[in-house]
Order: C-alpha cells, then sequence, then structure tokens
C-alpha cells in the first residue's frame, strides 16, 4: 500500500474540549491532590504505578506508563507524538461536550470515561489521559487485554515497524485477535495467577481455545456465567462496528474484567467475631444446640445451608457430610479465612446492590456442569462483567467498515460459543 500522510481525526460535530482540566474531571492535577507519599517520588503527587495493569508500556520500566490517581481513576501517560496526541485527540473527540454524533455517542458507551488530562504541578508538561479505572467496581477483578485486527501496525508504520510487529505474532492475521496479558482469580487459593504477553503469543489455532478458555477457569469452574455475558457484551461491540464507516482501529485492545470473587461470598452477610467463635465450637465438638441458638445460629443455619454446596465446591477437598458440618461451617470458615487475607493485602469486599446478581438470588449459579451453586455470577447480560475498547493510538478516520477489527472479534466470538460448547458437550 502506497503510504501517504496520515489524516487526523476530523472534529466536526464534536469540537475538541477547549481545556484539558475539565470541570467534571475528579481530582485533577491541583493542590488537593493529596501528598506525596514516603516511597513515591515527589512528582508523582500521591498518583502510583498501576497495580492491576496486565499489559503495555509500564510505569518505571518503559519511558512511558500508567499510574493510579488517589481518587482511583487511571493515568495513562501521553505517549511521544504521533501516538500520544492521537490518542488524546481520539478520547477528546469521543467524549466533547457537543459530540452530537450518533455514532461517537454510541462509542462512549465502549470506552473507560474520559476526564481529560492531568498533569503533576511539579511537571506540568508531563501530560496524562485521565481515564476511569474500569476494574474500580469489582472485588477480585479477573483482567484480560487482547489486541483486535487483523494487522497490529497502522498504514503508516515503517517497514521496520511492520516487521517487528509481525514477528510478534505471526498469526495476528489468521487469528485477528492476541492476548496481551491476564490476571486470573484462583479461588481455592484465594490468589491471582498473572499471565504475560509470552502466553499469548504462543497460542496457536489449535491451542487458542483452550488459552482463552484458561481466563475464566477459578481453578474449579469455568465460568460460563462470565463468557456469556462477555458475548453479550462483545456483540453490542460488533454491531457498534458494523452501524459506522468512518474509524479504523490499529493496535487497540479489549479490557475484560469479571468479579472472581463468588457472588456467594458477596451476598453472604459479614461473618462476625460471635459467628466464627460459635462456628470453632461447633466444628470442635459436636455442636451443642445451646451453643448454635446462643449465638443466633438457628435462623442463619439455613442460609449457611443454601450456601453448603458453593462452599464445598471451593474446596474440593472439603465434605458436604452433614454430619460432620451440618451448617457448611467448615467450608464457610475456610472460605472466610482465605479471603480475609486476601482481603487485607488487596481491596475489602464491597457489599453493595451493584455486587449482587442481577436476578437477586445468589444461589442460582452454574459450574461447568451447568449445575447450580458453585461460584459464578448470574445470568447472561450480567452487569458483573466489563469489556471496554482501550488503546487508541492508532486510530484513524476511514470511509469504510473497519474488515480487520471485524474480523477479529467475529472470531474471538466464535471461539468463546466454543469454549461454551465445549463444557456442554463434556457435561
Ligand atoms: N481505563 C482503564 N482501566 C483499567 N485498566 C486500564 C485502563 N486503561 C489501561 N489499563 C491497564 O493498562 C494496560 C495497558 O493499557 P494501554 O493498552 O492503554 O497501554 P499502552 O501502553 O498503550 O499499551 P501498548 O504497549 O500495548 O500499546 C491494560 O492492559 C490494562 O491492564
Ligand atoms: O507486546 P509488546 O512486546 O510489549 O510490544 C508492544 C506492543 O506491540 C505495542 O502494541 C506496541 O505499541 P504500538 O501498538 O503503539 O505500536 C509496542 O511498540 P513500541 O515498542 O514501539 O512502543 C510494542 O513494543
Amino acid at each position: 500500500m502506497g503510504r501517504t500522510e496520515p489524516k487526523v481525526l476530523n472534529m466536526s460535530g464534536a469540537k475538541a474540549m477547549e481545556s484539558d482540566k475539565l470541570d467534571r474531571n475528579p481530582g485533577s492535577g491541583t493542590a488537593e491532590d493529596g501528598a506525596s507519599t514516603k516511597d513515591q517520588p515527589a512528582h508523582l503527587n500521591g498518583c502510583v504505578p498501576l497495580s492491576h495493569q496486565v499489559a503495555g508500556h509500564k510505569f518505571g520500566v518503559d519511558k512511558v506508563g500508567i499510574l493510579q490517581h488517589p481518587d482511583g481513576t487511571v493515568l495513562k501517560q501521553v505517549q511521544p507524538p504521533p501516538r500520544g496526541p492521537r490518542e488524546m485527540q481520539f478520547y477528546r473527540t469521543v467524549f466533547a461536550e457537543d459530540c452530537s454524533d450518533p455514532c461517537l455517542l454510541d462509542l462512549q458507551n465502549h470506552l473507560p470515561k474520559y476526564y481529560g488530562t492531568w498533569s503533576s504541578p511539579d511537571s506540568p508538561t508531563e501530560l496524562y489521559l485521565k481515564l476511569e479505572d474500569v476494574t474500580s467496581r469489582f472485588n477480585r477483578p479477573c483482567i484480560m487485554d487482547v489486541k483486535l485486527g487483523q494487522r497490529s501496525y497502522d498504514p503508516f508504520a515503517s517497514q521496520e515497524k511492520r516487521e517487528q510487529q509481525i514477528r510478534k505474532y505471526p498469526l495476528m492475521e489468521e487469528i485477528g485477535f492476541l492476548i496481551l496479558g491476564m490476571r486470573v482469580y484462583d479461588a481455592r487459593r484465594a490468589t491471582f495467577d498473572s499471565y504475560n504477553q509470552h502466553y499469548g503469543r504462543g497460542l496457536a489455532k489449535d491451542t487458542i481455545r483452550d488459552g482463552l478458555a484458561r481466563f475464566f477457569h477459578n481453578g474449579l469452574c469455568l465460568r460460563k456465567d462470565a463468557i456469556r455475558a462477555s458475548i453479550s457484551r462483545l456483540q453490542q461491540i460488533l454491531h457498534w462496528f458494523h452501524s459506522q464507516n468512518q474509524l479504523v482501529f490499529y493496535a487497540s485492545s479489549l479490557l475484560f474484567v469479571y468479579e472472581g470473587l463468588p457472588s456467594s461470598f458477596l451476598s453472604r452477610p459479614p461473618v462476625t467475631d460471635a459467628m466464627m467463635k460459635t462456628a470453632n465450637l461447633l466444628l470442635v465438638g459436636d455442636g451443642g444446640k445451646a451453643i448454635q441458638e446462643e449465638a443466633g445460629l438457628e435462623n442463619k443455619k439455613e442460609e449457611f445451608n443454601n450456601n453448603t454446596a458453593v462452599a464445598v465446591s471451593w474446596d474440593g477437598g472439603l465434605s458436604t457430610n452433614h454430619r460432620t458440618d451440618p451448617c457448611g461451617l467448615r467450608a464457610l470458615l475456610h472460605i472466610s479465612r482465605a479471603e480475609e487475607m486476601a482481603a487485607s493485602v488487596d481491596r475489602p469486599p464491597v457489599l453493595n446492590d451493584q455486587n449482587r446478581p442481577a436476578n437477586g438470588n445468589s444461589n442460582e449459579e452454574e459450574d461447568e456442569e451447568g449445575r447450580s451453586g458453585t461460584g459464578g455470577q448470574g445470568s447472561a447480560g450480567d452487569p458483573e462483567v466489563e469489556v471496554r475498547m482501550i488503546d487508541f493510538a492508532h486510530v484513524f478516520p476511514s470511509d469504510s467498515q473497519d474488515q480487520g477489527y471485524i474480523y477479529g472479534l467475529k472470531h474471538l466470538l466464535t471461539v468463546l460459543e466454543q469454549i461454551l460448547c465445549g463444557a456442554a458437550q463434556n457435561s
């Protein structure tokens, strides 16, 4: 393809924001940003490297990187030209206050919210894009970054850049997507497993299905609920791509997030010290009814019993025998301790309505056998999944549909469907 000068995004119908520091920009670079912590360089002004970043340029490792602002937003350092300004222009165009283009308004739903730019008062020329943290509402976010499209270099890339990108994953054209990195919550051990870019590059046509499935496996069961919800989100994005012919995306990603903590835990009332004490007594001896009643466990018994299957399936080694563990308390305690340990180094569980399954029934869950009660999150369309488009350093105006991205999306959907089918056949 002959190379011409790249077109910049046309701002018609979507005036660029006049000011980078928007009023709706929470905690933008002001004196309120909070004092720098002892461990962080003063110029970061309380911001820290993004702890749950799964791919991309890393702060302190690469020349540019991603930070987390104390207000919870993500700060993506503007990359050197032309990439950084191009990405900034893209966000400004899509989120312009006077944007009236239905296509761009629709696109907003598939992106992290953009809050303008941020810079530290100490380094006002070093700009960051201030973005919504897509993972923020999750307790144990499982996160995967997937690069989409048949080509991960843009039409204006040098020969060297093309060759570098093709070398990294020669199957990009055929497969249409590449897992750049992920972290998956292991519910048995209450820890995260991380996978870097080499994991995705090692996946070929015949292994891509199992490779992708790993993101949805929590060590005990396949999270079919999360797969279904992801499919539903991807279909909406595909619908957007079919509806538009003004933008083309190269080397752009989809960020997948689902809740790793089973909803049974989220919807269960917090375990109090008194309950723990009583439960230990019950487990040590045969558990006098008097003790149980004294602690008000009689009322809770049914609830715990309802969750017994959930708790037991979390730890394959635990007994489902109601004679030795009448209330499923052993399992309950086991989970609570593991979770407590995880919570002490991670964020505490957020117990609010958003974290509850859409159907309001924490026991309506499926494992890989499709049985009820094992640590899933609910039905398809469940809000406990996010799929958002990120990384727009190579987005250009166009006058036709983005066939490369559409190809990758369709294939990704097919593979996810195959994972579901495979799970159904094995059951
Ligand atoms: N809005 C966001 N919310 C949560 N995490 C994010 C967000 N944006 C980026 N990340 C995290 O940062 C990583 C890298 O993001 P991004 O692709 O934008 O950076 P990049 O440096 O341009 O990447 P690359 O080197 O692939 O071009 C993502 O994989 C994700 O883990
Ligand atoms: O996956 P890896 O090994 O980290 O490789 C990077 C990845 O392909 C990025 O998408 C790319 O940035 P662009 O998409 O913006 O080109 C970057 O190019 P760079 O090295 O030129 O920054 C690569 O290094």
